[in-house]
This record gives structure tokens, C-alpha cells and sequence, in this order.
């Protein structure tokens, strides 16, 4: 399929955004339930575009570390995958929730099963999946290695203190971690899982860092530089189908319906997305919408979309190239 407009055009489209988005009124607010967010100036904002063909656009903040936050799910769920296969859906669900992020009210009613991987109930049985029988802190490690790898770029941590905010004020995740433990949801510690969890959630990366981390679901589960092969193509597919469907909680019909792109969100402002075939894409503005999602990366989205075509859905532009 031809593109709707010239790849040398995408610079121009990435700049044209970023200076769009820095004359934004409406930026939404940061994340306040976790003070390190909170501090952060909602003036920012970044963007990188990473090209099937490993060209890279970027623009503003593009460089600037962020708490990745829930988008550390869509990596965490890989591992997971690679750990326990299909096995992880006797655990896990795969049907959007329609609620938030940190609800809790269908756990009841569902005996402890999270309807989705990308909820936080659900992020924290993969993260009992990944932290098997290890501690939490060599299994935070395993998965920082692997989105190092993924990204080609070994300076990728752990923010600490983010992640010890987390863990002094994530009383609702302590609640949803307990109660599924309740229903036999939960194998490890529900300590240990968590320190897991707030250590992943704490990863901090930037938007050209996030971008390159995400080819694989880009490019049928290979990275394409250098070939090497991270998930199978049925699985990329797969794990970008819940991006689709799961990737915004409660805003995910809303983030299909205007941006048309496999997303995840982050309550730090990030959102990873994925154009099949085509391009990785990470945006980061932390102020946030209603929903929790980065209210500026949404909007900078749904206009890369527009101008370049890209949408798992068709094209959106009228005037084929
Ligand atoms: N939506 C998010 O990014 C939520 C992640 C956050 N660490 C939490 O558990 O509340």
C-alpha cells in the first residue's frame, strides 16, 4: 500500500505538531496520588517517531526522561507471555474493563480475575507471573534488562523515587494485590509483587528510548535492526490487539475512535503507540485527561494519524498521494 504522503514528509508533520502542541491551551492536569508526578511541568512535551526503516523523528522534549509508568505493562506482559505462553490467560482476561485503571469493582463479581493484562489488577498478576519464585528486585532487573534491549540502550533505570512514592502511597494497588491474593490470584507475597509492580511502573525512559523499544510491535515481533526476533508475529499481533482494545482503560473506544493505533497510557504522560507496518511511535505530555491519559499525547496522535493516514482502520485523510 503506497503512503498517502512522502516519508520526507514526516519530519516536517513531527515539527509541525510539536510546535502545535506547545501553543496548546488545554494540557490537562499531572497525576497527583504519586507526588513525584505531581511536580512535573505540564509544559512539556516530547515526541519521537520511529520509522520501519529505522529512520527516527523527534521533536520537543524528545530526550527528556519520564516515569513510563503503565506503559512498562506492554513490556512486562511480553515477559510474562514468554514465561507462561497461553497459560496466562486462565489468570487474566482480555476484554476491555470499561472502568479505571484502579478499580476494583469487577474483581468481586469475577472472582479475582482482572478483565485485562493493561488494568492495574491485571499488570499485577503478570507481574506474580514474572517474579516466579525469584525476589523482586532481580526480577525489576530482569525487566529492565530486556527493555534495554529492546531499546538498544543501556542507560534505561529505574527511577527510586518514584518507585518508594509509589510504594508509600499505592494503597489501592495493596488493596487489589490483597484481594486477589484472597481468590488464589496471586502466588508470590503480595509484598514482593508489588515491589515489583511500583519498580516497573518506575522505569524511567524517554520518548525516542520508548519509540525504539516498541519496534518489535511494528515490525511482526522482530526488531528490525539487526532481525533479531522478540515475540512471534501472532503474538505482536496479539499483544497489539490489547493495546487496541485495553491500552486506555476506560477512554480505550475513544483512543481507537480518534487516533485509530494500537496505544498504551502512563499516569507520567507517556503513551507508546504502533503503527503496523510502519512506524513506532512514543508521545509524552504529563498532563492528563479525566482518564488518565496524557491529554496533549492523545491529541499530538490523533493528528499524526490524520496527516500521515496511519490507522489499523483505513485512512482517515481524504487525498490519496
Ligand atoms: N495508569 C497508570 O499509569 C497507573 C500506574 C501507577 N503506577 C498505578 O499503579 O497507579
Amino acid at each position: 500500500m503506497s503512503e498517502s504522503f512522502r516519508m520526507t514528509d514526516l519530519r516536517a508533520i513531527v515539527a509541525e505538531i510539536t510546535e502545535e502542541m506547545a501553543a496548546a491551551p488545554d494540557r490537562g492536569r499531572p497525576a497527583s496520588y504519586i507526588p513525584p508526578l505531581a511536580r512535573v511541568d505540564v509544559g512539556q512535551f516530547g515526541m519521537a517517531v520511529v520509522t520501519a526503516d529505522g529512520d527516527v523523528f523527534t521533536g520537543g522534549a524528545a530526550d527528556e526522561a519520564f516515569s513510563v509508568q503503565s506503559v512498562s505493562k506492554v513490556f512486562a506482559l511480553t515477559m510474562a507471555l514468554g514465561r507462561v505462553g497461553d497459560q496466562l490467560w486462565d489468570r487474566v482476561g482480555r476484554e476491555p474493563s470499561g472502568s479505571a485503571f484502579n478499580s476494583i469493582v469487577q474483581l468481586e463479581s469475577e472472582r479475582g480475575i482482572p478483565r485485562n493484562p493493561f488494568i492495574n489488577a491485571g499488570a499485577i498478576v503478570v507481574a506474580d507471573v514474572n517474579l516466579g519464585r525469584g525476589r523482586p528486585r532481580e526480577s525489576v532487573g530482569e525487566l529492565v534488562r530486556f527493555i534495554r534491549s529492546l531499546a538498544d540502550d543501556d542507560s534505561i533505570a529505574v527511577d527510586a523515587e518514584v518507585a518508594r512514592s509509589e510504594s508509600e502511597t499505592g494503597f489501592r494497588n495493596v488493596a487489589l494485590a490483597n484481594y486477589m491474593k484472597s481468590f488464589g490470584n496471586l502466588r508470590g507475597p503480595v509484598e514482593d509483587v508489588l515491589a515489583l509492580y511500583f519498580g516497573q511502573c518506575a522505569v524511567a525512559m524517554s520518548c525516542r528510548q520508548l519509540a525504539m523499544a516498541g519496534r518489535y510491535l511494528m515490525a511482526g515481533g522482530v526488531n528490525p535492526v539487526g532481525g533479531h526476533r522478540v515475540v512471534s508475529a501472532a503474538r505482536a499481533r496479539r499483544i497489539n490487539a490489547l493495546m487496541l482494545t485495553c491500552g486506555h482503560y476506560d477512554a480505550s473506544g475513544d483512543f481507537a475512535f480518534r487516533v485509530g493505533l494500537p496505544g498504551k497510557s502512563g499516569v507520567g504522560g507517556g503513551i507508546l503507540a504502533v503503527a503496523p507496518g510502519r512506524a513506532s511511535i512514543a508521545v509524552w505530555s504529563p498532563g492528563l485527561n479525566a482518564q488518565g491519559n496524557s491529554q496533549l499525547g492523545t491529541l499530538a496522535l490523533e493528528r499524526l494519524a490524520m496527516r500521515t493516514g496511519w490507522s489499523v482502520f483505513g485512512r482517515m485523510n481524504a487525498s490519496p498521494g
